[in-house]
């Protein structure tokens, strides 16, 4: 089981109890698919994703982007059991959409980038490292369905 300090329990509590769902969300996932175009082929019913701007401006990538956090919240409110509360997500991710399990990680660097930019001084190495640590149990979680 993992285990979590105060400091990585209070840290997580407040970044996602003080983000804003709706821009961090969209940016991040935007992100995904510009940094890592190969991650578009997951969304091929999404429209337009020819560029940055189309993808950007995409309200199917930010309704999706702010589902993405919807997952995240979940694990935040069951930290000590994030694994059992993704079997289904990890399913669906692997037996459904077939999506490569590197790509959760893709994610997951472009949601810590986003942050931090938002946090600046704020995102102390402290505060990424409990980041970290969180979303590493999250992509570990996603990846356990598969097989
Ligand atoms: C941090 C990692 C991720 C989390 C927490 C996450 C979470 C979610 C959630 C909550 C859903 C909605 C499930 C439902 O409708 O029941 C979903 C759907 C989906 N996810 Fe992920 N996901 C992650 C990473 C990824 C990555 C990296 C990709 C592809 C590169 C991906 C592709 C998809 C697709 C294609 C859908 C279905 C979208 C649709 O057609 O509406 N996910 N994900």
């Amino acid at each position: 089981m993992v285990q979590w300090t105060d400091f990585e329990r209070q840290t997580i509590q407040s970044i996602f109890g003080k983000m804003d769902y709706d821009d961090v969300g969209p940016a991040a996932l935007s992100r995904c698919l510009i940094v890592y175009p190969w991650t578009q082929r997951y969304f091929g019913n999404f429209g337009n994703l020819s560029n940055a701007a189309a993808i950007q401006g995409n309200p199917k990538v930010a309704a999706h982007g702010k589902t993405v956090l919807q997952g995240l919240v979940r694990a935040v409110k069951n930290m000590d059991d994030i694994k059992a509360n993704f079997t289904e997500l990890s399913v669906l991710h692997s037996d459904k959409l077939r999506v490569d399990p590197d790509n959760f990680r893709l994610l997951a660097d472009c949601l810590t980038i986003v942050v931090a930019a938002r946090m600046g001084a704020a995102f102390t190495a402290d505060v990424q490292g409990a980041f970290q640590k969180f979303l590493a149990i999250v992509v570990c979680s996603l990846c356990r369905q598969y097989h």
